[in-house]
């Protein structure tokens, strides 16, 4: 997959993120080609498991928490732009969070590969790339920088793309969260799922509800709630977005969801710890 041409229609933020990247890839590309990533995956140490983390193991167990490190969003501009990622990790993982995300986009979210490198670092919970990844170079990428798992976002993708990002991950032995929005990317994503069981028995998928459209930016909390229903069996459910107190957090879990990835509610807060216990209940 050497082309770098969206299959399918993007608009709005979606369609401006494609272009982005495609230059990031198209750069990086000629400073390091892809065979010499794929070898330098080749003698990385074995990842950490993403998708049990995030299993609750019963019904009545604690939340969840994928903890994001975000300094800026596009529709809120900056929001903690000094953050340190390592120091930040460092701290959610001593308030309990079950695995990090951390944002490595570098234009709207003012994230860093380093970022993810120096996060990793700092804690012993699996990480992952939180990109709009649109090539298997960046999953590479991904686990050259100790990444245990990345982001596929659906409706970025399209269906036939999803599926060669999927194959990709498997070959570099890292986890994906897929992430839908919609109806019909929903309907890639499970999609998807299935001819990955196909190819790995006994591999855990891990799908998550967007509450955002990445497309207009808008978030639909309510969205989440009926999508999560709707989730194929034996896959492990993320609510992702606008999730700011416990009582959103218990919607989601009342909903079906294993786990919830959180990130503008923590780094506002004046101690991004004690916020994510409070999310936790512990
Ligand atoms: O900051 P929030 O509202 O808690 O949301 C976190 C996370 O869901 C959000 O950052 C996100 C979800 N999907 C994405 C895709 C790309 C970039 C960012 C995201």
């Amino acid at each position: 997959m050497t082309d770098l041409i969206p299959q399918i229609p993007l608009t709005g933020f979606l369609a401006t993120m494609w272009e982005i990247q495609a230059d990031r890839v198209r750069k990086a590309r000629r400073e390091a080609g892809f065979s010499e990533l794929a070898r330098g995956v080749a003698c990385m140490g074995p990842v950490l498991d993403f998708a049990g983390a995030l299993r609750r193991q019963r019904p009545s167990g604690p939340v969840r928490v994928i903890a994001e490190v975000k300094r800026a969003s596009p529709s809120k501009g900056p929001l903690f732009p000094e953050a340190k990622a390592g120091d930040l990790a460092a701290r959610y993982e001593q308030a309990g969070a079950s695995a990090l995300s951390i944002l490595t986009e570098e234009k709207y979210f003012l994230g860093h590969l380093d970022d993810l490198q120096e996060a990793k670092g700092q804690v012993s919970l699996p990480v992952m790339r939180k990109d709009f990844l649109i090539d298997p170079y960046q999953i590479a990428e991904a686990r050259l920088c100790g990444a245990d798992a990345c982001l596929l976002i659906a409706a970025m993708l399209g269906p036939s793309r999803l599926d060669e990002m999927c194959v990709a991950a498997l070959e570099f032995g890292i986890t994906t969260l897929i992430e839908v929005h919609g109806e019909e990317d929903l309907a890639w994503a499970a999609e998807a799922v299935e001819k990955n069981r196909t190819r790995r028995p006994g591999w855990l998928p891990v799908v998550g509800i967007n509450a955002r459209n990445l497309a207009t930016l808008q978030v639909d909390k309510e969205q989440v709630l009926r999508l999560g229903a709707a989730l194929p069996e034996g896959v492990v459910k993320v609510a992702e977005s606008g999730i700011r107190d416990e009582s959103d957090a218990r919607r989601a879990l009342a909903a079906g969801f294993d786990a919830i990835l959180v990130g503008e509610a923590l780094v506002t807060a004046a101690d991004p710890g004690k916020a994510l216990r409070d999310l936790i209940g512990l």
